[in-house]
């Protein structure tokens, strides 16, 4: 699927893809036994494939944690992104089955979540340290991932125990009772030193533990419903239908999001290849409504990646308009390309930039109705898909990041009209990636004024209550894990000055004139009229 593991961040910083709310599956194409081909119903629902049905019911074999043993070396490295890791060690095992492949990429990522934590109890026990760790992965994947029948630990190590060799039943039981209270922060906590602190100060002591546990739990799975080929109650029947251990419920605040309770892979059902749901996540699909398209308008997505918001922000506009789907990675635009075929949409145009100054942007400057900068950033947000980042992201990588933020989003901001829409936003929870760079974009342009992120939402959420993720304090839009259940999100809305609402011909030419006014007064100060020189040698 789509997903890009780190595309929150740029090729100089450890992440180099993921793209928020999807979830990767690495389900096999073909040549998997346990893959059966997708049905329809008479009705035309979609019909589960008959291998996903006790999906949930993965039971660990012996060779589950062989694999682990094996994959863990290179993903311990941190020099990869973890999927690229997982996928391509999978690449080259094609005897392995989807079940299989879903376990062991569980527990890979477990593992990943939880490597303090893991890291400090394998330094002793049974076996090598990559076998304890594959234990461990596996106990985590079967009593939390949602891959076991397990609930609690108990019950996990007896999922295992034909797995365990003779000590390891033991040495699990010994692991299930460790009472975390009794350890150093940074190991319960699973986070590097730098990103503890850093979540004291914001959000705070209070709250950090909160955060930090949550992130070591997996993400939801959530989908959004294609409006252009279906509706969510449509897509909530057709989910629910397949069959699967799983529930399809709608999602609390997104209106076309549908959440899966489980996990199943949905990359090959029909109803994904006909283009009726993207996997999503709930927040990411809440920031398309943050910009607030309208039908007919001109819109830019400046960091599009393979489309995540793009696609949502084009079924809001009915694919009408025009709307730039920009970015620097052609492979990340390549990717955009299956899915824009899927959805039906035709108002999307994918434009390769060579970098924020590319002269493609000059030529749409003052054009732009809404503008969104999906910027690239330290991923934080992500952590419970993308646990890998907590160990690659550095505060040195933080710092290049809001260079490259900064610098972005002034460029972007040029492409809007006056009154157009500018919206800011990263799945970071730094405030060095998020408020201060809004903060220092409003004081480098004055032009530009905050519009409050409630305002901007207002429309999805009834008149008594406070937009998700919004407060009457501040001004800016922000998403927590541990509070909304979805990824971390900040948004900031920037609205362009109109000083005054003028007819469209007359705007333009009061705009010509005052852009003639102001390059004849910068001409002027940089090259003050002079008095006719004499011709001297100077000049010769
Ligand atoms: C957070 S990701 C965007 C994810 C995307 N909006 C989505 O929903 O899937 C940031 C993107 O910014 C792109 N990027 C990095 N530098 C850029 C630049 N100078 N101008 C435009 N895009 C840039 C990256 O290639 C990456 O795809």
């Amino acid at each position: 699927m789509s997903k890009e593991r780190s595309p929150r961040s740029t090729s100089s910083s450890p992440r180099s893809g993921p793209r928020l709310g999807a979830q990767k599956s690495y389900a096999t194409k073909s040549k998997d036994p346990l893959r059966r081909p997708e049905r329809r119903n008479a009705s035309g629902n979609i019909i589960a494939p008959e291998g996903q049905k006790n999906f949930s019911n993965a039971r660990a074999l012996p060779q589950h944690a062989i694999h682990l043993e094996r994959l863990l070396p290179e993903l311990l490295s941190f020099e990869q992104p973890a999927d690229r890791v997982v996928s391509r060690y999978f690449r080259a095992e094609p005897q392995l089955g989807n079940r299989d492949r879903a376990l062991i990429a569980e527990s890979a990522f477990a593992i990943l979540r939880r490597k303090n934590e893991f890291s400090q109890f394998a330094v002793s026990g049974e076996g090598s340290q990559a076998r304890r760790l594959a234990l461990l992965g596996l106990l985590s994947a079967l009593t939390e991932g949602g891959l076991g029948s397990a609930n609690r630990a108990e019950s996990g190590i007896a999922d295992l125990a034909h797995v365990l060799k003779t000590g390891e039943y033991e040495w699990l039981q010994r692991f299930a009772t460790i009472d975390p209270t009794t350890l150093n922060p940074l190991v319960s906590n699973n986070l590097p030193e730098w990103l503890w602190d850093a979540f004291g100060k914001y959000p705070g002591e209070e709250t950090r533990e909160a955060l930090a546990k949550c992130l070591m739990h997996p993400a939801l799975l959530d989908l959004r419903a294609n409006t252009m080929k279906t509706t969510r109650e449509q897509l909530l029947v057709e989910m629910n239908a397949l069959g699967g251990r799983y529930q399809a419920i709608p999602t609390p605040y997104a209106p076309d999001g549908v959440r899966i309770m489980g996990k199943p892979a949905l990359q090959n059902t029909a109803g994904f290849k006909a283009g009726m749901f993207e996997v999503q996540d709930e927040g990411s699909q809440l920031l398309a409504h943050l910009l607030a398209p309208k039908r007919g308008e001109m819109v830019v997505d400046f960091c599009a990646g393979a489309g995540g918001k793009t696609l949502a922000i084009g079924a809001i506009m009915r694919s009408t308009g025009r709307l730039y789907a920009m970015d620097t990675s052609e492979r990340r635009l390549a990717n955009l390309k299956p899915r824009q075929a899927r959805s039906g949409l035709s108002n999307v145009h994918p434009v390769w930039i060579d970098s924020e100054n590319d002269s493609k942007i000059k030529r749409l400057a003052g054009k732009i109705d809404r503008v969104l900068v999906d910027a690239p950033c330290s991923g934080m947000g992500t952590l419970r898909r993308n646990p890998d980042l907590k160990w690659r992201q550095t505060p040195t990588g933080v710092l290049e990041l809001n260079q490259k933020q900064m610098n972005i989003l002034s460029s972007a901001s040029r492409l809007l009209k006056p009154g157009g829409r500018l919206v800011y936003a990263t799945c970071s929870l730094l405030p060095q990636e998020n408020q201060m760079i809004a903060e220092a974009f409003l004081a480098k342009h004055p032009d530009f004024e905050v519009v409050p992120a409630a305002q901007a939402l207002r429309p999805l959420f009834s008149k008594e209550v406070m937009p998700l993720g919004c407060s009457a304090d501040n001004p800016y839009w922000q998403l927590w894990p541990h509070i909304h259940g979805t990824d971390g999100f900040f948004g900031a809305v920037f609205q362009k000055k109109a000083s005054a609402v003028v007819p469209k011909s007359d705007a333009k030419l009061l705009k010509e004139n005052a852009e003639i006014a102001i390059d004849a007064a910068v001409l002027e100060a940089k090259d003050p009229p002079v008095k006719p020189k004499k011709v001297g040698k100077a000049l010769k």
